[in-house]
């Protein structure tokens, strides 16, 4: 199925949601199609999220209780790939790009607070291509959910009510930002400054608390992967 997928120009529109860090918001940034793609090939493939240890191993962890799965490229993959290196400039080529990871949360799954961008050098190295310099969370699926928004602690929320659509805006002043779940919206950030992992891109996904989420990351590395770590 979808061997001979028509890679659409894309449909995206997008609002800066702050500068420094840059933030974007993007709405649609993938279409039902690709979405439903999604769906179907990370199913059956999911499995408890790890997260990289101090010296560099997998390791499950209470802190990110989510399943997760690398998704094998394809042409709705590589498509996916092609706009996200697009929107990043287009110089980035796609020897940056980790393999696209599907995160599935059922009820009360979450992912504590994190960075994206790795402190232990081991995660670092120059076959993983040195840090993730920026991050996409794509929304791809929530089904009668709620919770399960991705927090931005240390962000200010937004002044204008226009954003309420996208942004939770019952929360707190205190705790920062919180993107609600739009199927097929995604958050873009870029997690280093100075080539320095910048601490006010903490972020955490929000328990699920009705409902279920599929939510995907596509990762960029400073340089290129070795080929063993990329799907490519
Ligand atoms: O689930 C979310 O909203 C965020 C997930 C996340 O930050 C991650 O997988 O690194
Ligand atoms: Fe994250």
């Amino acid at each position: 199925s979808n061997t001979n997928y028509t890679c659409p120009h894309h449909l995206y529109s997008v609002q800066i949601f702050s500068e420094d860090p840059l933030v974007i918001y993007i709405h649609e940034f993938i279409t039902a199609v690709e979405a439903s793609h999604l769906q179907k090939v990370s199913e059956g493939q999911l499995e408890s999220s790890r997260i990289a240890d101090q010296t560099g191993k997998q390791q499950l962890a209470t802190t990110r209780t989510s399943k997760s799965t690398s998704l094998e490229s394809d042409p709705v993959v590589q498509c996916i790939e092609n706009r996200a290196l697009a929107f990043q400039g287009y110089d980035i080529p796609r020897t940056h790009l980790e393999p696209l990871q599907a995160v599935q949360y059922g009820i009360g799954e979450n992912y504590r607070p994190h960075t994206d961008w790795f402190e232990a050098a081991s995660q670092t190295t120059s076959e993983f291509g040195g840090n993730r310099m920026s991050s996409f969370f794509v929304y791809v699926a929530a089904e009668d959910i709620t919770g399960g928004g991705t927090q931005f602690p240390l962000l200010d929320a937004p002044k204008d009510e226009r954003w309420c659509g996208v942004v939770n805006c019952d929360a707190a002043w205190d705790e920062g930002v919180t993107f609600r779940p739009v199927p097929r919206n995604a958050v873009f950030w870029k997690n280093l400054k100075g080539g320095k992992g910048d601490r006010r891109t903490l972020h955490a996904g929000l328990p699920v608390t009705s409902g279920s989420k599929l939510g995907m990351n596509i990762w960029t590395r400073e340089r290129p992967l070795d080929a063993k770590y990329r799907s490519d």
